[in-house]
């Protein structure tokens, strides 16, 4: 597997296969693979004669404060794991690469409302720094298909609006969830957590079936939400949100909605911050 760090290595790479008309997968990631990031490679390569992934840590999505210096950084490993599933182009572009002008002075991509809720509210500016850099990377490797992890379900649901609104030429694909056997979604961030965090960790998981079985017996959205945000703090989890929202466009639904719905929660756990769903169909 080649790996290039610079646009015009990356171009011309993609320009050759073009030229064979072969059609580009893209995985778009900020590092540490494990298994769920593979499944989404494994996702691409079925959906594309060739596979292109990036690994950027990418410093505008951070806010002050968060995790950015301490995100793990592991290209080497990166580069094995990739080879072995036959990824064929591995894009890890530093940061001037992406931001020339300095990260400050970049163009921004802001997608309106879908952002304002859950991890934007929370997160705030986090959505302009991924939409502008998908949106950069979407430029630079052009691919027909881009796939992303449910895991991260807001996030999917703002690139698709972003690939619409800017009638960007490829598809979307969203890929579920890759668990622990314990049902902790994987995660990069998943190895910050102590043993006893760890162990503990898997209530979020098990806090999500738990709103579908409630919201199934008939209970309310909102007494559901309440039960949910006590039963992690009880756990030791400080609960961002835990809540139920349409699918779609993650808006608030009525009292007797059932159909198109999705249980959402961030919770701090010490010093990591988790974040998981699940979609009830
Ligand atoms: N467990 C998983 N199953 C499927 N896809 C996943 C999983 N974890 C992450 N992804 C997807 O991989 C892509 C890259 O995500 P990212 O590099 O942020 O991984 P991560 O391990 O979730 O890290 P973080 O802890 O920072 O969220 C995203 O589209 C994300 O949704
Ligand atoms: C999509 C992404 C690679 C943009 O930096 C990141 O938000 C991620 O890893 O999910
Ligand atoms: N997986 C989303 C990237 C982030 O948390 O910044």
């Amino acid at each position: 597997m080649q790996t290039v760090q610079d646009a015009a290595g990356l171009r011309a790479t993609i320009r050759g296969w073009r030229g064979q008309s072969q059609t580009v997968g893209f995985v778009p990631t900020m590092g540490n693979l494990h298994e769920g990031h593979h499944s989404l490679i494994k996702l691409a390569r079925a959906r594309a004669d060739r596979v292109v992934a990036s690994v950027f840590v990418n410093p505008t999505q951070f806010g002050p404060g968060e995790d950015f210096e301490r995100y793990p950084r592991t290209l080497a490993q990166d580069q094995a794991g990739l080879a072995e599933i036959e990824c064929d182009l591995l894009f890890a572009p530093d940061v001037a690469t992406i931001y020339p002008f300095g990260a400050e002075q970049s163009v921004r991509v802001h997608v309106t409302g879908i952002t304002d809720t859950l991890e934007g509210a929370h997160r705030p500016g986090h959505f302009d720094g991924v939409a502008t850099v998908v949106c950069k990377l979407f430029n630079l490797v052009q691919p027909d298909v881009a796939v992303f992890g449910q895991k991260d379900f807001q996030q999917l649901k703002v690139i698709e609006r972003m690939v619409r609104d800017l009638a960007l030429p490829l598809k979307v694909v969203g890929a579920s969830t890759l668990r622990a056997d314990d049902g902790l979604a994987l995660s990069s961030r998943n190895q910050y957590l102590s043993a006893d965090e760890r162990a503990l960790a898997p209530q979020i998981h098990q806090t999500l079936l738990k709103m579908r079985e409630l919201l199934e017996k008939g209970h309310a959205r909102k007494v559901i939400e309440q039960v949910a945000a006590s039963t992690l703090e009880r756990a030791g989890f400080a609960p961002d949100y835990a809540v139920i929202r349409r699918a779609e466009d993650l808006s608030e639904p009525g009292d007797d909605e059932r159909q198109g719905l999705v249980a959402l929660i961030a919770a701090r756990l010490g010093n990591t911050r988790l974040i998981d769903n699940l979609p009830f169909d």
